[in-house]
C-alpha cells in the first residue's frame, strides 16, 4: 500500500510500556513500538509472530505517535525488522513531540529515520548494509554457539571506537552459553555482558 511505502502507515504488531531489558539502556522505562515484517529468518528469533507483515494491521503513524506520547519520552522501535520500512516519518514525528528515538535493528536494510540511539544486532544470514555500523551506539551480538564469538569480533571491527560492545546469550541456550560468555568477557574486556533481563523479571 502507498501509505505504507511512504512510512505514513506501518504494520503495527504491538506497543507496550515496559522496562528496556537489554543493552546499554537496560533498567530504563521505555515505550516499545513493535513493527511487523522481517525476512532475516533467525531460527532462534523470540518474536516469529512478527515476521509476516500481512498479519499486522497498517496503522497511521499519527496514532502511534499520539499513543507513545502518553507513556514515555523514551521510545524503542523494534520488530520484526523496523528498517524493512521507511522510519523517516515516524521518527521525525516522535522527535517533533520531544521524544527520544531508539532503534533495535539487524541493519539488514538501509538506515532510515532520525535516531538518538542505535542498537545494531547483526545477523549472519543477512549482514548489515551501508554504513550503519559506523553509526551504531551499541553492538549487541547474540551468542548461540562458539562460532558467534568469531562473528562478534568480525562485526566489532566494523564499528567506531566509541560503540559499546555486548554479547547476549541466545535465550534457549543461556545455561550453556553464559559461562562461555563470562569467560570470554574476562579475557576480552572490551566486551560487556547483556542479558534479556525482562525475561527474568517476567515483564514484556
Ligand atoms: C526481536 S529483535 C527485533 C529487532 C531486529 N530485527 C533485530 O534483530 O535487531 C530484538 C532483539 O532481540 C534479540 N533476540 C531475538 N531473539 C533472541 C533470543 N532468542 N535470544 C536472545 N536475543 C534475542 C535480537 O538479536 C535483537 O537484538
Ligand atoms: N523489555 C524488553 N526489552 C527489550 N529490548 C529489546 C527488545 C526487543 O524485542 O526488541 C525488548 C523486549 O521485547 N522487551
Ligand atoms: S532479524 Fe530480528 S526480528 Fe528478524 S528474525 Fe532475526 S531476531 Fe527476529
Ligand atoms: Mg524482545
Amino acid at each position: 500500500m502507498d501509505l505504507v511505502d511512504k512510512g505514513l502507515m506501518l504494520p503495527l504488531m504491538e506497543e507496550f510500556y515496559t522496562i528496556q531489558g537489554e543493552g546499554f539502556h537496560k533498567g530504563t522505562a521505555a515505550y516499545f513500538i513493535r513493527v511487523g515484517g522481517c525476512d532475516v529468518g533467525c531460527h532462534w528469533c523470540d518474536v516469529k509472530e512478527s515476521w509476516n507483515a500481512e498479519t499486522h494491521p497498517p496503522t497511521s503513524i499519527d496514532s502511534i505517535i499520539a499513543n507513545a506520547k502518553k507513556y514515555s519520552d523514551t521510545i524503542v522501535i523494534t520488530g520484526g525488522e523496523p528498517l524493512t520500512w521507511d522510519m523517516g516519518p515516524l521518527t521525525h514525528g516522535l522527535k517533533k513531540e520531544g521524544m527520544k528515538t531508539h532503534i533495535e535493528t539487524s541493519g539488514a536494510y538501509p538506515l532510515t529515520g532520525v535516531w538518538d540511539w542505535i542498537c545494531l544486532s547483526p545477523k549472519k544470514n543477512k549482514l548489515p548494509v551501508g554504513d550503519i555500523a559506523k553509526k551504531a551506539d551499541e553492538l549487541k551480538v547474540i551468542v548461540y554457539n562458539k562460532h558467534d564469538f568469531i562473528f562478534a569480533e568480525e562485526q566489532a571491527a566494523q564499528v567506531e571506537d566509541n560503540c559499546i560492545l555486548y554479547l547476549q546469550p541466545e535465550w534457549s541456550v543461556r545455561d550453556k552459553m553464559v559461562p562461555l560468555i563470562v569467560d570470554y568477557v574476562m579475557k576480552n574486556p572490551k566486551w560487556k555482558v547483556s542479558l534479556q533481563t525482562h525475561k527474568y523479571l517476567n515483564i514484556p
